[in-house]
């Protein structure tokens, strides 16, 4: 594995093999991996003959009062882990190396931006549409990586993708979890001993959701309230977002059954934002992993 940092050298070292027409599979990251990350990683390496994951803890996604200063970091760790899955290309830029002068340019996708997670943090999915647009010039990937645990995320980079006809294939991923459900995520480490078996209220609310939905509810409100109040069983755990939603547009529903529905949930427990989310009603609904 080479571990690449200016934008000019990375651009030099795929040029080669884009010229002998080899697949170029792309992971983007924030970094401090883990078996979620490794996922993304392994499914890359198995469709293409050369793997580029870049870590990168992109400033613009980052609100003025978010952690962008605290997100934990491990380069040396990363790379041992990045090295063991055969990756070819780790990009570390720096973020000089990526905004040498501050950004005039912003790629959008406010419709579905401002839903859900982009509700609580405003302006959060323009910093990573504009980041992922930038890697993408990049490294040109044939395909690139995303989790769906940023279930938003996928759905924002892949119409930002067909609008601007971004030459890629986007490929989304099952979640990783723990043994307890709960979805691996860089931000878990922020979690007290405490906090940490109290998160598990979490995937255990996308279970009620199910229960609830196999049950006949039909009304978006009382779904949504009822959610709320299973989460706040835990004293720990706040639901910041705990919303049922159409799974493509990411727009409110008027009625439940019938129709796939996107369970999205943006849990507070302590200081921590945690992420999940379950489309329910399909008929071979996407599964997801244990780790
Ligand atoms: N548990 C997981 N399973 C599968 N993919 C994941 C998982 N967690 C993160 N990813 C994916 O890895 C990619 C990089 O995510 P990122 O580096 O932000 O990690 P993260 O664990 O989601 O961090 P954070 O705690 O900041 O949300 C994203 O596409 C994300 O969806
Ligand atoms: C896609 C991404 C790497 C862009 O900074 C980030 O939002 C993430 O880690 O999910
Ligand atoms: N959604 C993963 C990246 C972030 O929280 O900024």
């Amino acid at each position: 594995m080479e571990t690449i940092s200016t934008i000019a050298a990375l651009r030099e070292r795929l040029s080669a093999y884009r010229k002998t027409g080899k697949s170029i599979g792309l992971v983007p990251t924030m970094g401090y991996l883990h078996a979620g990350h490794v996922e993304l990683v392994a499914r890359a390496r198995a469709e293409n003959e050369i793997v580029v994951v870049s870590i990168f803890v992109n400033p613009l996604q980052f609100g003025a009062n978010e952690d962008l200063g605290k997100y934990p970091r491990d380069l040396e760790r990363d790379s041992a882990m990045l090295r063991a899955a055969k990756v070819d290309f780790l990009f570390a830029p720096t973020v000089a190396d990526m905004y040498p002068r501050p950004m005039e340019t912003v790629v959008d996708v406010p419709k579905l931006g401002v839903e859900l997670e982009g509700a609580v943090r405003p302006g959060h999915f323009a910093g990573v549409a504009t980041v992922v647009t930038k890697l993408f010039n990049i490294v040109q990937p044939d395909s690139a990586y995303f989790g769906e645990k940023d279930y938003q995320q996928v759905a924002i980079i892949r119409r930002m993708a067909d609008d601007l006809a971004q030459p890629v294939r986007i490929v989304p991923v099952p979640t990783v979890r723990d043994a307890d459900g709960l979805a691996l995520s860089s931000r878990n480490v922020y979690l007290s001993k405490q906090e940490r078996a109290a998160a598990v209220i979490v995937p255990k609310a996308l279970a009620e959701a199910e229960r609830l939905y196999a049950e006949g509810a039909d009304d978006p409100a009382a779904f949504e309230a009822a959610l709320r109040a299973f989460i706040a069983n835990e004293p720990l755990a706040t639901p910041e977002v705990a919303a049922v939603r159409h799974p493509d547009t990411l727009e409110p529903l008027t009625r439940l059954q019938g129709q796939p529905i996107l369970v999205a949930l943006f849990v507070r427990i302590g200081t921590t934002r945690l992420l999940d989310n379950r489309v329910i009603g399909l008929t071979q609904a996407a599964s997801d992993k244990a780790a």
